[in-house]
């Protein structure tokens, strides 16, 4: 299989290129269940965090044990936006986004309940790949829209096109 090679901090890792669509393929970045990954990733990420961030926000699944690292390193709460509506969410406030791995619309949630925690806060986005920037988008739009403000967005990789906004720790190529 083809693999491509990524540094995270001092840990190395052969990403294996898998097809995602006809005719696209990524690197697979998956850090569920990679500790030394996550570890090293969140540490690096922390330090590189701006000082006046209030609060991270993060969407299930992928980065949540990132957002755990980086929420320890820097003693910044985090908050979870889930991918399903939950029966005990109190106003919950959505956004669609079409995935780039899945191809399939999918929702993004924030419960009600952490609305005020991002109200009038300065938040960093936290993922582990930005791609297409879909994700990124709807969350910028549902922290506005709650009366927060992203002033950064931390990712372990962007990929694709270059984005100069995200402080990312390396760059995957996309296969088209
Ligand atoms: N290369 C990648 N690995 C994991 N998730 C992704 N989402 C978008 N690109 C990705």
């Amino acid at each position: 299989m083809k693999t491509h090679k990524v540094e995270v901090g001092n840990v190395t890792r052969e990403l294996p290129v898998v097809s995602v669509a006809p005719g696209v393929s990524v690197a697979l970045f998956n850090m569920l269940g990679d500790t030394e990954v996550t570890e090293a990733a969140g540490r690096e990420l922390a330090a590189r965090l701006p000082q006046d961030v209030d609060v991270l926000v993060t969407p299930e699944v992928k980065a949540l044990s990132l957002a755990h690292v980086i929420s320890r390193e820097s003693g910044k709460p985090y908050i979870v936006i889930r991918k399903t509506q939950k029966p005990y969410m109190v106003d919950p406030v959505a956004r669609e986004v079409v995935s780039i791995t899945t191809g399939r619309p999918q929702l993004l949630v924030l419960d009600g309940f952490d609305v005020d925690k991002i109200r009038g806060k300065k938040v960093a986005v936290v993922d582990d790949v930005v791609s297409s920037g879909g994700t990124l988008n709807s969350i910028r739009q549902i922290v506005e829209e709650v009366g927060g403000e992203v002033v950064s967005v931390v990712a372990v990789f962007t990929e694709g096109q270059e984005r100069p906004e995200v402080t990312a720790l390396g760059h995957l190529p996309l296969y088209t």
